[in-house]
Protein backbone atom coordinates (compact mmCIF):
# COMPACT_ATOMS: atom_id res chain seq x y z
CA UNK A 1 0.00 0.00 0.00
CA UNK A 2 1.28 3.42 -0.96
CA UNK A 3 -0.07 6.52 0.91
CA UNK A 4 0.92 10.23 0.24
CA UNK A 5 0.95 11.70 3.46
CA UNK A 6 -0.61 15.38 5.00
CA UNK A 7 0.00 16.43 8.61
CA UNK A 8 -3.14 16.06 10.78
CA UNK A 9 -2.47 19.51 12.54
CA UNK A 10 -4.23 21.22 10.21
CA UNK A 11 -6.18 24.73 9.77
CA UNK A 12 -7.12 24.72 6.05
CA UNK A 13 -8.11 21.65 4.18
CA UNK A 14 -6.03 18.36 3.88
CA UNK A 15 -6.11 16.21 1.23
CA UNK A 16 -4.37 12.22 1.65
CA UNK A 17 -4.35 9.72 -1.44
CA UNK A 18 -3.58 6.12 -0.61
CA UNK A 19 -3.74 3.30 -3.17
CA UNK A 20 -3.68 -0.37 -2.09
CA UNK A 21 -3.56 -3.71 -4.45
CA UNK A 22 -5.36 -6.26 -5.37
CA UNK A 23 -4.03 -9.87 -5.28
CA UNK A 24 -4.39 -13.32 -6.71
CA UNK A 25 -4.30 -16.19 -4.26
CA UNK A 26 -2.17 -19.16 -5.99
CA UNK A 27 -2.88 -21.83 -3.63
CA UNK A 28 -5.02 -21.89 -0.18
CA UNK A 29 -7.94 -19.89 -0.30
CA UNK A 30 -10.51 -21.40 2.34
CA UNK A 31 -8.70 -23.67 3.66
CA UNK A 32 -6.63 -20.89 5.12
CA UNK A 33 -9.76 -19.53 7.09
CA UNK A 34 -9.57 -23.03 8.71
CA UNK A 35 -5.88 -22.76 9.40
CA UNK A 36 -4.37 -24.19 6.04
CA UNK A 37 -1.37 -22.61 4.76
CA UNK A 38 -2.19 -20.42 1.67
CA UNK A 39 -0.05 -18.21 -1.04
CA UNK A 40 -1.00 -14.68 -2.39
CA UNK A 41 0.57 -12.11 -4.45
CA UNK A 42 -0.01 -8.73 -4.96
CA UNK A 43 -0.66 -8.06 -8.72
CA UNK A 44 -0.75 -4.29 -10.13
CA UNK A 45 -4.28 -3.28 -10.02
CA UNK A 46 -4.86 -0.75 -7.77
CA UNK A 47 -7.59 0.93 -5.30
CA UNK A 48 -7.42 4.69 -4.79
CA UNK A 49 -8.52 6.36 -1.69
CA UNK A 50 -8.64 10.01 -1.47
CA UNK A 51 -9.61 12.19 1.64
CA UNK A 52 -9.98 15.57 2.21
CA UNK A 53 -10.92 16.88 5.34
CA UNK A 54 -12.79 20.33 5.71
CA UNK A 55 -10.88 22.86 8.21
CA UNK A 56 -12.21 21.89 11.54
CA UNK A 57 -10.39 25.19 13.18
CA UNK A 58 -12.66 28.28 15.54
CA UNK A 59 -13.97 30.78 12.76
CA UNK A 60 -13.15 28.64 9.60
CA UNK A 61 -16.26 27.45 8.90
CA UNK A 62 -16.35 23.79 10.08
CA UNK A 63 -17.31 23.99 13.49
CA UNK A 64 -17.61 20.96 15.50
CA UNK A 65 -21.29 20.93 14.67
CA UNK A 66 -21.38 21.35 11.51
CA UNK A 67 -20.86 19.58 7.73
CA UNK A 68 -21.10 16.16 6.37
CA UNK A 69 -19.01 12.84 6.24
CA UNK A 70 -19.49 12.37 2.01
CA UNK A 71 -18.01 9.33 0.46
CA UNK A 72 -18.18 9.32 -3.76
CA UNK A 73 -17.72 5.81 -5.49
CA UNK A 74 -16.69 6.58 -8.79
CA UNK A 75 -17.02 3.32 -10.70
CA UNK A 76 -20.53 3.15 -9.42
CA UNK A 77 -21.14 5.92 -9.91
CA UNK A 78 -22.97 7.08 -6.47
CA UNK A 79 -22.54 9.37 -4.05
CA UNK A 80 -23.50 9.33 -0.56
CA UNK A 81 -23.75 11.85 2.46
CA UNK A 82 -24.39 11.70 5.81
CA UNK A 83 -24.85 15.16 8.62
CA UNK A 84 -22.49 14.75 11.27
CA UNK A 85 -24.99 15.77 13.42
CA UNK A 86 -26.54 12.49 12.57
CA UNK A 87 -23.73 10.64 12.45
CA UNK A 88 -23.19 11.88 16.04
CA UNK A 89 -26.43 11.28 16.95
CA UNK A 90 -26.46 7.37 15.51
CA UNK A 91 -22.54 6.76 16.40
CA UNK A 92 -21.81 9.32 18.89
CA UNK A 93 -22.71 6.96 22.04
CA UNK A 94 -21.28 3.68 20.25
CA UNK A 95 -18.33 5.10 18.51
CA UNK A 96 -15.18 6.99 19.74
CA UNK A 97 -12.34 7.93 17.23
CA UNK A 98 -9.18 5.73 18.90
CA UNK A 99 -7.20 5.42 15.51
CA UNK A 100 -4.04 3.74 17.52
CA UNK A 101 -6.45 0.74 18.90
CA UNK A 102 -8.03 -1.09 16.41
CA UNK A 103 -11.12 -2.76 17.51
CA UNK A 104 -13.64 -4.96 16.26
CA UNK A 105 -17.44 -3.94 15.57
CA UNK A 106 -19.39 -4.86 17.79
CA UNK A 107 -23.18 -5.96 17.28
CA UNK A 108 -24.62 -2.61 18.54
CA UNK A 109 -22.24 -0.87 16.62
CA UNK A 110 -23.35 -2.61 13.37
CA UNK A 111 -26.98 -2.40 13.95
CA UNK A 112 -26.46 1.67 14.32
CA UNK A 113 -24.41 1.80 10.65
CA UNK A 114 -27.21 -0.30 9.35
CA UNK A 115 -29.76 2.44 10.70
CA UNK A 116 -26.87 5.40 8.87
CA UNK A 117 -27.39 2.95 5.55
CA UNK A 118 -31.12 2.90 5.73
CA UNK A 119 -30.93 7.00 5.05
CA UNK A 120 -29.69 6.61 1.79
CA UNK A 121 -30.95 5.18 -1.43
CA UNK A 122 -28.78 2.51 -2.27
CA UNK A 123 -30.63 0.68 -5.61
CA UNK A 124 -31.23 -2.29 -5.64
CA UNK A 125 -29.31 -3.65 -8.40
CA UNK A 126 -26.14 -1.79 -6.34
CA UNK A 127 -27.11 -3.69 -2.76
CA UNK A 128 -23.71 -5.76 -2.36
CA UNK A 129 -22.49 -2.15 -1.52
CA UNK A 130 -24.05 -1.91 1.68
CA UNK A 131 -21.04 -4.31 3.09
CA UNK A 132 -18.49 -1.41 1.69
CA UNK A 133 -20.60 1.54 2.76
CA UNK A 134 -20.75 -0.30 6.59
CA UNK A 135 -17.03 -0.98 6.60
CA UNK A 136 -16.49 2.37 5.43
CA UNK A 137 -18.54 4.24 8.10
CA UNK A 138 -16.85 2.16 10.77
CA UNK A 139 -13.56 3.18 9.51
CA UNK A 140 -14.41 6.48 9.27
CA UNK A 141 -15.99 6.92 12.78
CA UNK A 142 -13.58 4.78 14.43
CA UNK A 143 -10.41 6.60 13.02
CA UNK A 144 -11.69 10.30 12.51
CA UNK A 145 -14.50 10.49 14.73
CA UNK A 146 -17.73 12.19 13.43
CA UNK A 147 -15.71 14.96 11.47
CA UNK A 148 -17.10 16.59 8.65
CA UNK A 149 -14.74 15.21 5.37
CA UNK A 150 -15.31 13.90 1.90
CA UNK A 151 -13.65 10.48 0.45
CA UNK A 152 -13.65 9.36 -3.04
CA UNK A 153 -12.91 5.85 -4.37
CA UNK A 154 -11.79 4.52 -7.81
CA UNK A 155 -10.54 0.81 -8.74
CA UNK A 156 -9.12 -0.93 -11.49
CA UNK A 157 -10.18 -4.05 -9.62
CA UNK A 158 -13.55 -5.97 -10.58
CA UNK A 159 -15.56 -5.75 -7.49
CA UNK A 160 -16.61 -9.38 -5.89
CA UNK A 161 -14.20 -11.09 -8.90
CA UNK A 162 -11.94 -12.73 -6.46
CA UNK A 163 -9.15 -10.15 -6.53
CA UNK A 164 -9.13 -9.22 -3.49
CA UNK A 165 -11.53 -5.34 -4.16
CA UNK A 166 -12.68 -5.42 -0.40
CA UNK A 167 -9.23 -5.81 1.18
CA UNK A 168 -7.71 -3.44 -1.29
CA UNK A 169 -11.06 -0.80 -0.19
CA UNK A 170 -9.99 -1.54 3.26
CA UNK A 171 -6.33 -0.78 2.97
CA UNK A 172 -6.86 2.07 1.03
CA UNK A 173 -9.15 3.69 2.68
CA UNK A 174 -7.48 2.80 6.40
CA UNK A 175 -3.93 3.87 5.00
CA UNK A 176 -5.67 7.45 3.92
CA UNK A 177 -7.76 7.73 7.09
CA UNK A 178 -4.90 6.98 9.77
CA UNK A 179 -2.87 9.52 7.91
CA UNK A 180 -5.61 12.06 7.79
CA UNK A 181 -6.06 11.51 11.79
CA UNK A 182 -1.63 11.62 11.79
CA UNK A 183 -1.29 8.51 13.35
CA UNK A 184 0.65 6.80 11.06
CA UNK A 185 3.81 8.60 8.88
CA UNK A 186 5.27 8.03 5.84
CA UNK A 187 9.30 6.20 6.00
CA UNK A 188 11.76 7.12 3.74
CA UNK A 189 11.79 4.80 1.15
CA UNK A 190 10.23 6.22 -1.84
CA UNK A 191 7.72 3.19 -3.91
CA UNK A 192 6.18 3.22 -7.82
CA UNK A 193 5.67 6.56 -9.67
CA UNK A 194 5.99 8.30 -6.77
CA UNK A 195 4.12 7.06 -4.15
CA UNK A 196 5.55 7.02 -0.56
CA UNK A 197 5.34 4.40 1.44
CA UNK A 198 4.52 3.70 4.80
CA UNK A 199 6.94 2.49 7.67
CA UNK A 200 6.58 -0.90 9.16
CA UNK A 201 4.79 0.00 12.50
CA UNK A 202 2.55 2.11 10.25
CA UNK A 203 1.87 -0.67 7.90
CA UNK A 204 1.12 -2.92 10.68
CA UNK A 205 -2.07 -0.32 12.05
CA UNK A 206 -2.91 -0.14 8.86
CA UNK A 207 -3.52 -4.01 8.19
CA UNK A 208 -5.01 -4.02 11.51
CA UNK A 209 -7.92 -1.51 11.03
CA UNK A 210 -8.23 -3.25 7.10
CA UNK A 211 -9.39 -6.66 9.05
CA UNK A 212 -11.61 -5.17 11.08
CA UNK A 213 -13.60 -3.65 8.01
CA UNK A 214 -12.96 -6.99 6.37
CA UNK A 215 -14.82 -8.63 9.06
CA UNK A 216 -17.57 -6.41 7.84
CA UNK A 217 -17.62 -7.65 4.10
CA UNK A 218 -15.91 -11.41 4.84
CA UNK A 219 -17.85 -12.13 7.66
CA UNK A 220 -15.20 -14.68 8.75
CA UNK A 221 -11.92 -13.70 6.78
CA UNK A 222 -8.36 -15.38 7.71
CA UNK A 223 -6.84 -12.31 6.69
CA UNK A 224 -4.65 -13.03 3.82
CA UNK A 225 -6.19 -10.41 1.64
CA UNK A 226 -5.36 -7.16 4.27
CA UNK A 227 -1.89 -8.85 4.58
CA UNK A 228 -1.23 -9.47 0.99
CA UNK A 229 -2.82 -5.58 -0.39
CA UNK A 230 -0.95 -3.77 2.74
CA UNK A 231 2.53 -5.41 2.63
CA UNK A 232 2.59 -6.36 -0.94
CA UNK A 233 4.86 -8.82 -2.80
CA UNK A 234 4.34 -12.53 -2.44
CA UNK A 235 3.19 -14.35 0.89
CA UNK A 236 2.89 -17.45 2.47
CA UNK A 237 0.27 -17.33 4.88
CA UNK A 238 -1.16 -19.56 7.85
CA UNK A 239 -2.96 -18.68 10.73
CA UNK A 240 -1.98 -15.06 11.22
CA UNK A 241 1.64 -15.77 10.31
CA UNK A 242 2.97 -14.15 7.54
CA UNK A 243 5.87 -15.28 6.00
CA UNK A 244 7.65 -12.97 2.16
CA UNK A 245 8.44 -15.76 -0.02
CA UNK A 246 11.28 -14.98 -3.15
CA UNK A 247 10.31 -15.66 -6.10
CA UNK A 248 13.61 -15.92 -8.10
CA UNK A 249 12.09 -16.95 -11.54
CA UNK A 250 8.73 -14.70 -13.14
CA UNK A 251 5.61 -16.87 -12.56
CA UNK A 252 3.23 -15.90 -15.65
CA UNK A 253 -0.33 -15.98 -14.97
CA UNK A 254 -3.67 -15.10 -17.30
CA UNK A 255 -6.44 -14.15 -15.23
CA UNK A 256 -9.70 -15.06 -16.84
CA UNK A 257 -12.74 -12.85 -15.32
CA UNK A 258 -15.80 -15.23 -15.91
CA UNK A 259 -17.91 -11.92 -14.98
CA UNK A 260 -20.16 -14.22 -12.86
CA UNK A 261 -21.21 -12.37 -9.57
CA UNK A 262 -20.57 -14.01 -6.22
CA UNK A 263 -19.99 -12.70 -2.87
CA UNK A 264 -17.42 -14.00 -0.48
CA UNK A 265 -19.23 -13.86 2.61
CA UNK A 266 -21.60 -16.65 1.23
CA UNK A 267 -18.82 -18.66 0.04
CA UNK A 268 -17.21 -18.62 3.10
CA UNK A 269 -20.06 -18.97 5.03
CA UNK A 270 -20.85 -21.98 2.77
CA UNK A 271 -17.47 -23.73 3.06
CA UNK A 272 -18.09 -23.64 6.73
CA UNK A 273 -21.43 -25.17 6.62
CA UNK A 274 -19.67 -28.39 4.51
CA UNK A 275 -17.29 -28.66 7.13
CA UNK A 276 -19.41 -28.75 10.15
CA UNK A 277 -21.94 -31.40 7.76
CA UNK A 278 -18.41 -33.64 7.16
CA UNK A 279 -15.49 -32.82 9.55
CA UNK A 280 -13.54 -35.34 9.29
CA UNK A 281 -13.96 -35.35 5.40
CA UNK A 282 -13.58 -31.67 5.92
CA UNK A 283 -10.39 -31.94 7.96
CA UNK A 284 -8.61 -34.56 5.22
CA UNK A 285 -9.25 -31.84 2.82
CA UNK A 286 -7.85 -28.80 4.38
CA UNK A 287 -4.91 -31.01 5.38
CA UNK A 288 -3.85 -31.89 1.48
CA UNK A 289 -4.64 -28.40 0.63
CA UNK A 290 -2.14 -26.76 3.21
CA UNK A 291 0.45 -29.52 1.69
CA UNK A 292 -0.08 -28.23 -1.34
CA UNK A 293 0.20 -24.36 -0.23
CA UNK A 294 3.76 -25.35 1.77
CA UNK A 295 5.05 -27.47 -1.44
CA UNK A 296 4.39 -24.78 -3.59
CA UNK A 297 6.09 -22.33 -1.84
CA UNK A 298 8.70 -23.86 -1.38
CA UNK A 299 8.92 -24.37 -5.28
CA UNK A 300 8.13 -20.47 -5.84
CA UNK A 301 11.53 -20.05 -4.33
CA UNK A 302 13.62 -22.05 -6.03
CA UNK A 303 16.26 -20.34 -7.97
CA UNK A 304 15.96 -22.40 -11.61
CA UNK A 305 18.85 -21.74 -14.32
CA UNK A 306 17.99 -23.55 -17.21
CA UNK A 307 14.86 -24.29 -19.24
CA UNK A 308 15.41 -27.55 -18.04
CA UNK A 309 14.86 -26.65 -14.54
CA UNK A 310 11.88 -23.93 -15.42
CA UNK A 311 9.93 -26.62 -17.46
CA UNK A 312 10.34 -28.92 -14.34
CA UNK A 313 9.39 -26.18 -11.91
CA UNK A 314 6.54 -24.95 -13.96
CA UNK A 315 5.10 -28.23 -13.92
CA UNK A 316 5.19 -29.16 -10.69
CA UNK A 317 3.33 -25.80 -9.90
CA UNK A 318 0.82 -26.28 -12.53
CA UNK A 319 0.14 -30.25 -11.06
CA UNK A 320 0.14 -28.58 -7.51
CA UNK A 321 -2.86 -26.16 -9.17
CA UNK A 322 -4.49 -28.81 -10.51
CA UNK A 323 -4.80 -30.35 -7.19
CA UNK A 324 -6.17 -27.96 -5.54
CA UNK A 325 -8.45 -26.94 -7.67
CA UNK A 326 -10.12 -30.48 -7.93
CA UNK A 327 -10.01 -29.85 -3.33
CA UNK A 328 -12.02 -26.48 -4.43
CA UNK A 329 -14.33 -28.13 -6.25
CA UNK A 330 -14.67 -30.57 -2.99
CA UNK A 331 -15.33 -27.22 -1.01
CA UNK A 332 -18.15 -26.73 -3.69
CA UNK A 333 -16.90 -23.52 -4.29
CA UNK A 334 -16.76 -23.97 -7.85
CA UNK A 335 -19.15 -22.79 -10.83
CA UNK A 336 -20.57 -23.87 -14.29
CA UNK A 337 -17.96 -20.87 -15.48
CA UNK A 338 -14.63 -21.76 -13.68
CA UNK A 339 -15.41 -25.20 -15.32
CA UNK A 340 -15.70 -23.73 -18.77
CA UNK A 341 -12.13 -21.93 -18.27
CA UNK A 342 -10.96 -24.96 -17.32
CA UNK A 343 -12.13 -27.07 -20.34
CA UNK A 344 -11.11 -24.61 -22.64
CA UNK A 345 -7.35 -24.18 -20.88
CA UNK A 346 -6.73 -27.93 -20.88
CA UNK A 347 -7.55 -27.93 -24.74
CA UNK A 348 -3.88 -26.51 -25.23
CA UNK A 349 -2.23 -28.43 -22.26
CA UNK A 350 -2.60 -25.17 -19.93
CA UNK A 351 -3.38 -25.72 -16.08
CA UNK A 352 -6.32 -23.51 -14.13
CA UNK A 353 -7.67 -22.90 -10.75
CA UNK A 354 -10.00 -20.58 -9.79
CA UNK A 355 -8.54 -17.78 -7.45
CA UNK A 356 -10.26 -16.09 -4.40
CA UNK A 357 -13.72 -17.53 -3.46
CA UNK A 358 -14.80 -18.35 -6.28
CA UNK A 359 -18.33 -19.24 -7.23
CA UNK A 360 -17.81 -17.26 -10.25
CA UNK A 361 -15.00 -14.44 -10.64
CA UNK A 362 -11.77 -14.87 -11.65
CA UNK A 363 -9.65 -17.87 -12.94
CA UNK A 364 -5.40 -18.20 -12.67
CA UNK A 365 -4.02 -20.07 -15.78
CA UNK A 366 -0.03 -20.63 -15.22
CA UNK A 367 1.59 -19.98 -18.48
CA UNK A 368 4.46 -21.84 -19.39
CA UNK A 369 7.74 -19.31 -19.83
CA UNK A 370 9.08 -21.94 -22.79
CA UNK A 371 5.15 -22.24 -24.03
CA UNK A 372 5.32 -21.71 -28.19
CA UNK A 373 1.65 -20.05 -29.02
CA UNK A 374 -0.56 -20.90 -32.31
CA UNK A 375 -2.21 -17.89 -32.26
CA UNK A 376 -5.98 -18.17 -33.57
CA UNK A 377 -8.21 -15.42 -34.05
CA UNK A 378 -10.99 -15.33 -31.71
CA UNK A 379 -9.27 -17.80 -29.29
CA UNK A 380 -8.48 -17.19 -25.65
CA UNK A 381 -4.58 -16.70 -26.78
CA UNK A 382 -5.36 -13.83 -29.09
CA UNK A 383 -5.99 -12.17 -26.16
CA UNK A 384 -2.61 -12.89 -24.54
CA UNK A 385 -0.92 -11.79 -27.41
CA UNK A 386 -2.83 -8.37 -27.68
CA UNK A 387 -2.20 -7.40 -23.96
CA UNK A 388 1.55 -7.47 -22.63
CA UNK A 389 1.85 -10.73 -20.80
CA UNK A 390 3.51 -9.62 -17.59
CA UNK A 391 4.50 -11.25 -13.92
CA UNK A 392 0.83 -11.81 -12.14
CA UNK A 393 -0.57 -8.46 -13.81
CA UNK A 394 -2.54 -9.46 -16.85
CA UNK A 395 -5.99 -9.50 -16.92
CA UNK A 396 -8.08 -10.77 -19.23
CA UNK A 397 -11.65 -10.75 -20.36
CA UNK A 398 -12.63 -14.50 -20.95
CA UNK A 399 -13.67 -14.74 -24.50
N1 LIG B 1 -14.15 0.19 -4.63
C1 LIG B 1 -15.12 -0.19 -3.79
N2 LIG B 1 -16.07 0.67 -3.38
C2 LIG B 1 -17.03 0.27 -2.53
N3 LIG B 1 -17.18 -0.97 -2.05
C3 LIG B 1 -16.28 -1.86 -2.44
C4 LIG B 1 -15.21 -1.54 -3.33
N4 LIG B 1 -14.50 -2.64 -3.55
C5 LIG B 1 -15.09 -3.62 -2.83
N5 LIG B 1 -16.17 -3.16 -2.17
C6 LIG B 1 -17.06 -3.93 -1.30
O1 LIG B 1 -16.58 -5.25 -1.25
C7 LIG B 1 -17.56 -6.17 -1.82
C8 LIG B 1 -16.83 -7.22 -2.64
O2 LIG B 1 -16.07 -7.97 -1.74
P1 LIG B 1 -15.93 -9.54 -1.87
O3 LIG B 1 -15.07 -9.94 -0.75
O4 LIG B 1 -17.26 -10.20 -1.99
O5 LIG B 1 -15.17 -9.73 -3.27
P2 LIG B 1 -13.62 -9.51 -3.61
O6 LIG B 1 -12.94 -8.92 -2.43
O7 LIG B 1 -13.56 -8.76 -4.87
O8 LIG B 1 -13.12 -10.99 -3.89
P3 LIG B 1 -12.27 -11.96 -2.90
O9 LIG B 1 -12.71 -11.64 -1.50
O10 LIG B 1 -12.67 -13.35 -3.31
O11 LIG B 1 -10.87 -11.66 -3.20
C9 LIG B 1 -18.45 -5.30 -2.68
O12 LIG B 1 -19.74 -5.87 -2.77
C10 LIG B 1 -18.47 -3.99 -1.88
O13 LIG B 1 -19.40 -4.04 -0.82
C1 LIG C 1 -11.99 -17.30 0.39
C2 LIG C 1 -10.84 -16.62 1.13
O1 LIG C 1 -9.97 -17.65 1.61
C3 LIG C 1 -10.01 -15.75 0.22
C4 LIG C 1 -10.78 -14.70 -0.52
O2 LIG C 1 -9.89 -13.96 -1.33
C5 LIG C 1 -11.42 -15.84 2.29
C6 LIG C 1 -10.37 -15.41 3.30
O3 LIG C 1 -9.30 -16.02 3.40
O4 LIG C 1 -10.67 -14.45 4.04
MG1 LIG D 1 -12.97 -9.84 -0.53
Amino acid sequence: MDPVAGTAEHRGPLEVRARAPGKIILAGEHAVVHGSAAVAAAIDLYTNSSLLLRPTGPGEGGGAGSGAVELDLRDSGLTFSWPCSRLRGALGEEISANPGAPAPCSPDQLAAIARLLQDQEIPEAKIWLSAGLSAFLFLYASILGCRPGKAVVSSDLPMGAGLGSSAAFCVSMSGALLTAAGAVSVGARRGAEGWEVLEKGALELVNQWAFQGEKIIHGKPSGIDNSVSTFGKMIKFKKGELTNLESWNPVKMLITDTRVGRNTKALVAGVSERASRHPDAMASVFHAVNSISEELSSIVELAAEDEIAITSKEDKLAELMEMNQGLLQCMGVSHSSIETVLRTTLKYSLVSKLTGAGGGGCVLTLIPTCILFYISPGCIFSFMVLYKINTIQLMCDFC
